[in-house]
């Protein structure tokens, strides 16, 4: 039994509907709930779950799919839905990265039909995220960024590094401490990767894979000057383990106490925190996703995937 929780923005979409109805057409048993405001996704996907729904999809943007994903893991394991994907945002990160069906009808049937795969849900906090969270730059570009400006950034891989100038920028001074090692730093960018893009189109973690138990860590640090940013954007593309402004590692948890207040953005919606640790529940969530899906590195190991 699926059930589709929609963003109440996109409830009454021609083509949504269109979708929903091919689907009932089709055979297949499909509820569906729409949201009024922030909260409601969360309540609705967690209310499902005691009801015995089988499996949840998840319609709207990044911001939806984190709510839903809240709500599931409320849940006790052995009654938490499967969870599907109906991108309807202007982002769809995750979507994107786990190579879903863009077009309506197609990733709806998808959603509902596609086999479930383990995956790990990070959490920040009290806050669970799927795909990425991220601190400092990219984060004060999420919250005070235009949506139509954040499309023009998003695709070229690190455009968004190149445009800096134009906002001036802060460095946010703390202590990092991971698994294995502990430094403090002048934090310009910190991306933890669960999936592997985010921003709309940012690869800040581009070998994440969400059922290896560990997040990807990108670390931008102690970044003085213009003059700078040459060496800075080689780095960012060899993604060296300790560079001299970038550092790449993996680890199952991290903490961050900083000197002042970090914007944060989990799943593309944005926060701000002194401190925070973030670990990881291994396998949480079985999620639906394509076959071939480049996120899973248990589907490269099975033979069955494509992989990097
Ligand atoms: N009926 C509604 N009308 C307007 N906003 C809603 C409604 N229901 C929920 N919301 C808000 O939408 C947020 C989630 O938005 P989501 O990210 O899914 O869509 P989006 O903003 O269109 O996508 P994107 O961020 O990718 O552009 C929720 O946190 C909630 O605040």
């Amino acid at each position: 039994m699926a059930r589709l929780i929609l963003n109440g923005k996109a409830a009454q979409l021609p083509d949504v509907r269109d979708a929903v109805f091919a689907r009932r057409e089709a055979g297949d048993t499909l509820a569906v709930r729409a949201t009024w405001e922030q909260g409601d996704a969360a309540r609705l996907a967690e209310q499902a779950g005691h009801e015995g729904v089988t499996r949840i999809i998840a319609g709207g943007g990044d911001g939806t799919v984190n709510e839903v994903v809240n709500g599931l893991m409320r849940l006790p394991p052995e009654r938490r839905p499967e969870l599907g994907i109906l991108p309807l945002g202007s982002a769809n990160d995750l979507a994107t990265s786990l190579g879903l069906p863009l077009d309506l009808e197609a990733s709806l049937r998808a959603a509902v039909h596609l086999p479930p795969r383990r995956v790990d849900v990070p959490r920040l906090d009290d806050w669970h995220f799927l795909n990425m969270a991220t601190g400092g730059f990219g984060a004060e570009i999420t919250s005070s960024t235009p949506k139509t400006l954040k499309r023009l950034l998003g695709g070229g891989a690190y455009s968004l590094i190149g445009a800096f100038k134009a906002w001036g920028y802060n460095l946010y001074p703390g202590r990092l401490r991971w698994e294995g090692g502990e430094r403090h730093a002048d934090l310009f960018l910190l991306a933890m990767g669960n999936g592997r893009q985010s921003g709309g189109g940012q690869q800040l973690a581009p070998h994440a894979t969400m059922d290896d138990g560990l997040l990807d860590v990108l670390l931008v640090r102690d970044f003085a000057s213009l003059a700078q940013l040459r060496i800075m954007r080689n780095e960012l593309q060899s993604r060296p383990a300790r560079g001299t402004y970038v550092d790449t590692f993996r680890t199952p948890w991290l903490a961050f106490e900083g000197e002042r207040e970090l914007p944060i953005t989990l799943d593309g919606e944005p926060a701000r925190r002194y401190g925070f640790r973030v670990d990881i529940d291994p396998g949480a969530l079985s999620l639906a996703v394509p076959p071939d899906c480049a996120l899973l590195a248990s589907l490269w190991r099975e033979g069955g995937g494509g992989g990097d």
